[in-house]
């Protein structure tokens, strides 16, 4: 009834959602943010990018009997799946992608018999794919791509509703069962699976050769007949290595060579070998010199918006003479530089260290490249400073997944972060009906990113960030904020920092090449500023001498004129102001002209989730409503 299941969802609040914001004194929960009733009994919930964090505990889905859809999706929810989910088998719709989830996917899943939908991804669940997925007879999507299961994939064939299918960056391996044989490719890639729209499976004939010719009789060859076959394949094998022998002569005596992909090597490392390439969409053929994709992206540049491919030097070979895309961490997740090659383009802006892409790979997957320029360092350096930024592991940093290094070109290849840039957020098609940044999100955004750079400084005293402005801020699909570009300062020459903006720089930082932690904490006030204001640094503001951010709120404040500083945008939530001045006093206190007055990141962080812990518990600032669509996407009303 519904006074228990109140009770869950208290539970549940009270276990993973300290930022949801459901009123206990309300006599119903059905009215509550993402609840839906109907006759009376919850019949859905809905938490899609809510902040939610932590183990579901037992005893929350066992009152939630009547559950049709749950969908938990894009947060940070961890441990395993509690198996009291198992009363809940009116579920048609589970979304619980994009979370920490680890464990075996529990055997309480099995039972619910009207599932529909499934969506399990981009979480942590290991184990083997089990065989009583086949109970799920309704199935018509199983989405289990990027976690860490293990075996081989179970035949499926009970599912004859199963339409959408990926098991995609796993560590399955074997054979593809051939009720799954019509899937594309994509829906298993960054496996060890063969068979299906893969390669075939050593010992299995290819499937244009194994159709039944042989006949069913009997198939006992004669000795004299064994002996003909071996002695005519022998000959045959010799002839056409003879065959190829004189081709491949007359051809190095020629100016082509032939395309061949080495296979992958050490788990992570792709190979590329040889000058060309066999796709069309590479325009980076022609030119003498130092390179197609350099012309390419060249050309990208110039005609912005355009599509076209992104392209490394195609002559660009490195010492060892080959051609390697570099990949950090779980080595499952591998794509290759041909299909980096191959990918479509579209310029995302020039920045201080190159320019970025945004590249769309065939197989769907979206990658932000950048191309570095002056890289001032030698090849040995590079490797060693690249792989400690690769190192780097936080959530609120953007993960670089692989690089790639040659004379002529340097790629790094980024996550595309879907919302762009805090930057695009707070400056970008302001009044012309974008949605305003309410309180909670900045506030969320402004503890993203202390938590990054608190990161990046706890890992050793004199690691900062060098660059911390807001286009380097960069926000996931839920509006998490991730900080970008951390080491590149160390890799490219004084040429290229001296041209950062001038907005965030510490007083004290006459050397653009010299990065301190203390100066990021100052480049951070410069940003919270931003984030208060609504103004970026760089803008002449409303003054006339160009004062810069922090001196002109220095001079509101010195006034009397608190509330002038603030974001028109975020005066609508009066209940927060309290909040906001504390959030000012700590960004002025980052800007502090003496870099020792300045606070430590730690002590950033501490106070902003202090001040966001507040307001949560007062639970009157609106956040962002998101209406989730059936097919588990979403979109923002406010
Ligand atoms: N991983 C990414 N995902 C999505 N967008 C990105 C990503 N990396 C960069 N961008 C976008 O590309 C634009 C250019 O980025 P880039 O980092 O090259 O320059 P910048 O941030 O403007 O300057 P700087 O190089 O000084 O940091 C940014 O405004 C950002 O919005």
């Amino acid at each position: 009834d519904l006074v228990s299941e109140k009770a869950a969802l208290l539970a549940f609040q009270a276990s993973v959602g300290r930022y949801v914001r459901w009123n206990q004194s309300s006599p119903t929960p059905c009215s509550w943010q993402g609840v839906q009733c109907s006759n009376n009994t919850i019949t859905e919930l809905r938490l899609p990018g809510s902040y939610l964090s932590g183990v579901i505990p037992m005893g929350i889905f066992g009152n939630l009997t009547n559950l049709r859809t749950l969908s938990l999706r894009l947060n940070s929810l961890s441990g395993q799946l509690p198996s009291d989910l198992a009363v809940c088998t009116q579920l048609r719709n589970i979304y619980l992608q994009n979370n920490n989830f680890s464990g075996a996917i529990p055997d309480s899943i099995f039972g619910l018999n009207n599932l529909v939908r499934l969506d399990l991804s981009q979480n942590n669940f290991s184990g083997e794919i089990s065989p009583k997925f086949n109970n799920l007879t309704r199935l018509g999507t199983l989405y289990l791509q990027y976690n860490q299961l293990t075996g081989s994939i179970p035949d499926l064939s009970q599912l004859q509703s199963l339409d959408l299918f990926n098991v995609s960056y796993n560590h399955l391996n074997g054979s593809i069962p051939s009720s799954l044989r019509n899937k594309n490719a994509s829906a298993f890639i960054g496996n060890s699976l063969c068979g299906g729209p893969l390669l075939a499976c050593s010992g299995e004939a290819s499937p244009p050769t194994s159709s039944s010719g042989g006949s069913s009789g009997n198939n006992n060859l004669s000795g004299g007949a064994i002996a003909g076959i071996v002695i005519g394949s022998v000959v045959g094998v010799l002839l056409i290595l003879l065959i190829l022998f004189f081709l491949c002569r007359r051809k190095s005596n020629g100016k082509t060579g032939s395309v061949d992909t080495a296979p992958a090597k050490q788990g992570a490392e792709v190979e590329i070998q040889g000058e060309k390439r066999e796709s069309g969409s590479l325009n980076s053929a022609g030119g003498g010199g130092g390179g197609g994709a350099a012309a390419a992206a060249a050309a990208a540049a110039t005609t912005a918006a355009t599509t076209t491919a992104v392209a490394a030097s195609n002559r660009g070979v490195n010492s060892s003479g080959s051609k390697k895309l570099i990949f950090f961490g779980n080595a499952a997740r591998v794509f290759d530089l041909e299909d980096l090659l191959r990918a479509s383009a579209e310029v995302l802006g020039k920045g201080t260290f190159g320019t970025a892409y945004k590249a769309v790979l065939d197989m769907g997957t979206v990658m932000a490249v950048k191309r570095l320029k002056d890289v001032a360092i030698s090849e040995k350096e590079f490797k060693e400073k690249i792989e400690v930024v690769g190192s780097m592991d936080h959530e609120n940093l953007v993960p670089l997944r692989a690089y790639y290094y040659s004379k002529e070109e340097k790629l790094l290849v980024y996550d595309f972060m879907l919302n762009g840039s805090l930057s695009a957020l707070l400056h970008g098609n302001r009044g012309s009906g974008r949605t305003p940044l309410n309180w909670e999100t900045r506030s969320g955004i402004a503890l993203g990113a202390a938590r990054g750079i608190e990161y990046l400084h706890g890992r050793g005293p004199k690691i900062s960030h060098g660059n911390i402005k807001s286009s380097n801020i960069l926000l996931t699909k839920s509006y998490e904020a991730c900080v970008s570009d951390f080491g590149l300062a160390s890799l490219v020459g004084a040429t290229s920092t001296a041209n950062r903006v001038a907005g965030y720089r510490a007083p004290e930082v006459t050397d653009a090449h010299k990065v301190s932690q203390k100066a990021d904490i100052y480049s951070f006030g410069v940003l919270l500023l931003e984030l208060l204001t609504g103004k970026p640094p760089t803008h002449t503001l409303t003054n006339e001498d160009g004062v810069d951010l922090p001196r002109w709120v220095q001079s509101v404040i010195r006034e009397e004129w608190t509330s002038e500083v603030f974001d028109p945008e975020l005066l609508r939530y009066q209940n927060v102001e309290e909040e906001m001045v504390q959030l000012l006093q700590l960004a002025t206190d980052c800007c502090a002209q003496y870099p020792d007055k300045r606070p430590s990141m730690t002590e950033v962080t501490r106070r902003i989730e202090e001040l966001r812990r507040s307001s949560v518990s007062q639970g009157q600032d609106p956040q962002l409503d998101m209406v989730e669509l059936d097919d588990g996407s979403s979109r923002q009303t406010n």
